[in-house]
């Protein structure tokens, strides 16, 4: 796990670097729900209007938390409201769910803003025993968020029963840094989690789930995971490096003087660790290269790379942890950027398998040629 790469699902573009999972082709026929709110009220108006002979069905009940152990009639639903042009239901997986990056992420996965408005989805939330109140918590929030596309939430303590059957798996349930400590610090606790998880998507996951690790050190863990799970292509495991992308490009926008949305072709090679290479070589802003519009190379060389590297370091020292806000919101890009087409021209970052990759990057020149083949 220690490359980057950028890619495109539909085949348009992407990159300077290869990197799997193919687009959002997941979703797989699930049991169709059974009985509204709707048809509730309407049985409810036949035995009123003495029309039922017998007592009104209770909407049947299901393992979820909360609210989302009633079963819902999908199917009636889509006859009046607009879940008629909704997508397959797609099962999403967060591990540390009661943790600070999930408090952040749950409520855009439930909202649409990552899968999109019409995408229903389930989420199911896996907690350690110390964590497992703070997940009901958690989960009592989303219930009393009433999201539309929110159809199923349940909680878990157990991986084999967590990612039964999910179609995406976000790793973020680890020991967080503490201020002063590095990632690697963590290898020792963290390692052994990802072993366990990978063994569990393996066993019950769909054999096509995409896999983006967050926990850190986020590389390694991704690779143990993967490691574990040698019946889900290795192509689908990513380690989340879109946070480094993120900074780097805010860093570069910050001395170009230009806004965010400028700079493009950012790539960040290597570990989520304070050895990570952001390429400024390659990076662009407003589409000239970079080197082009910042003409301070000292800056470029030494500043730019020791802050984008030890970002999150400082952060932790002003905050006291680490980032959580910003983490979600580059899983969200990261997801993203898998599922829908990468802009033309551009292209995005994460931590892939340099097993699966190996054979294609013998020389520069041949990565080179592999992104041109990619752009076709
Ligand atoms: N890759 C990145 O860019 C990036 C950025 C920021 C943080 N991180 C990492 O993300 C991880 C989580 O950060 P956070 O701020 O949300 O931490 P947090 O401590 O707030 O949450 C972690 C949660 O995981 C739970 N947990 C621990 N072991 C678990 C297990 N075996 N199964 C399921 N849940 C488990 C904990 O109980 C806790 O609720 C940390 O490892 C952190 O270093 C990565």
């Amino acid at each position: 796990m220690g490359l980057s790469t950028a890619y495109s699902p539909a085949g348009s573009r992407l990159v300077t670097t290869p990197l799997g999972a193919g687009a959002a082709q997941l979703l797989r026929p699930r049991r169709t729900p059974l009985a509204t709110v709707r048809c509730s009220v309407d049985a409810a108006k036949q035995v009123q209007d003495g029309a039922a002979t017998v007592a009104p069905e209770k909407p049947a009940s299901r393992k979820g938390f909360g609210v989302f152990s009633t079963i819902y009639d999908l199917k009636a639903d889509s006859e009046h409201c607009k879940s008629k042009s909704w997508k397959k239901l797609v099962s999403i997986a967060v591990s540390g769910a009661a943790g600070m990056i999930s408090n952040h992420l749950l409520f855009k996965l439930a909202s649409g803003e990552v899968f999109g408005q019409d995408q229903p989805i389930a989420l199911k939330l896996l907690g350690s025993e110390r964590s497992f109140q703070a997940l009901e918590g958690v989960a009592m929030e989303l219930e009393d968020s009433l999201y539309p596309l929110l159809r199923e939430v349940s909680i878990g303590m157990d991986p084999y029963e967590v990612f039964e059957d999910v179609d995406w798996a976000l790793l973020i349930g680890a020991k967080p840094r503490g201020p002063g400590m590095e990632r690697a610090a963590l290898l020792d606790i963290n390692g052994q989690i990802y072993a366990d998880q990978g063994k569990a998507l393996n066993a019950v996951a769909s054999p096509n789930v995409k896999v983006i690790v967050v926990g850190n050190p986020c590389n390694t863990n991704a690779l143990i995971c993967m490691k574990n799970a040698p019946n889900i292509p290795a192509k689908n495991f990513h380690a989340l490096t879109r946070l480094d992308e993120n900074r780097a490009k805010c860093q570069l926008a910050l001395k170009a003087g230009v806004f965010y949305d400028k700079v493009s072709n950012m790539t960040i090679w290597g570990n989520h660790s304070t050895t990570q290479v952001p390429d400024f070589l390659n990076a662009k802003i407003d589409g000239r290269p970079a080197k082009e519009v910042i003409k301070d190379t000292k800056w470029l060389e030494e500043e730019f790379t020791l802050t984008v590297q030890n970002r999150g370091g400082v952060l932790i020292q002003k905050w006291g942890r680490s980032s959580a806000a910003s983490t979600a919101v580059s899983i969200v890009d990261a997801i993203r950027s898998l599922v829908t087409p990468t802009p033309e021209g551009d292209w995005f970052s994460s931590g892939v398998s340099l097993y699966y990759w190996k054979s294609l990057w013998h020389s520069r020149e041949h990565r080179v040629q592999y992104a041109m083949q990619i752009k076709g």
